[in-house]
């Protein structure tokens, strides 16, 4: 689904990716790994056309993503759901508006307006389903920020599928929480992702983990791989006890 072809990024100066050569797979579920600086955030960043590599082509199921109009680079990004560090919940819109935001790239912000005004009974309904899958069903109408740390995680992914991606990203999202809940949202994410047939792509720094969760790992170091297997390979552990 994503390749990179001698992909380099550098932030005028920082050279935060070196000709990199990569291919993830539909429906892949995989790790990157390594620590602050290796290039894992960049990375994401290009995978969804955020940030453009200084040379090498970076495309998303065969589209060369530097080479799009903004509106097929929108239709590309509308697919590629994205889940930050920090959720990227809006603390005080209801639940349901929340999710709602995850199509905004396909509706617009009018039409996101719209659903907030008067949402459809259809997109209310599959809202609700949606959040009845993640546990939390009679969470619909709650302010946002209201829910428990773990109840808002299941809103961000409820969001995260409402956008009907093929693909999922997300960029570091258990660092800043506690290691249950870092387990429940990376099992969820995991297995929803496994369900829906979707490529993840999630960047964590817990090597524990990614090997539990994770079948592909790929280890970065100073914008390089320096790792890419099962996370079940010796390499990976030799690669982590020497401090990557
Ligand atoms: N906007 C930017 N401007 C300049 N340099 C940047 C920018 N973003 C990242 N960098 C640099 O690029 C390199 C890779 O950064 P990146 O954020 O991709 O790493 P990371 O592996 O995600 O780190 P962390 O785990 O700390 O989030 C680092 O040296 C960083 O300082």
């Amino acid at each position: 689904m994503f390749e990179l072809q001698k992909v380099s990024l550098d932030y005028g100066g920082t050279l935060a990716l070196k000709e990199m050569d990569l291919s993830l797979g539909a429906g892949e579920q995989v790790c990157l790994i390594g620590p602050s600086g290796a290039g894992k955030t960049s990375l994401l960043g290009l995978l969804n056309g955020r940030v453009f590599p200084t040379s090498g082509r970076v495309s998303v199921n065969g589209e060369d993503l530097t080479s799009l109009s903004s509106k097929s680079l929108r239709q590309v990004r509308s697919r590629i759901a994205w889940v930050p560090q920090d959720l990227g919940l809006v603390p005080n819109l209801r639940v349901n508006q929340n999710i709602a935001c995850g199509r905004v790239a396909a509706k617009g912000t009018f039409g996101l307006l719209r659903s907030f005004l008067a949402m459809g009974k259809g997109e209310r309904d599959e809202i609700h389903q949606l959040l009845v899958r993640m546990g939390i069903g009679e969470k619909l109408y709650e302010r946002t920020d209201h829910l428990s740390g773990g109840q808002q995680q299941r809103v961000a992914v409820a969001r995260a599928l409402f956008q009907k991606p093929r693909a999922i990203l997300a960029d570091e999202p258990v660092s800043a929480i506690d290691p249950e809940r870092a387990k429940d949202l990376i099992e969820l994410l995991t297995t929803v992702a496994r369900e829906e047939g979707l490529t993840l792509v999630a960047s964590l720094h817990d090597v524990s983990l990614a090997q539990r969760y994770f079948d592909r790992v790929i280890g970065l170091r100073s914008g390089e791989v320096v790792f890419d297997g099962k996370a079940s390979d010796e390499g990976l552990e030799k690669l982590y006890r020497l401090g990557a």
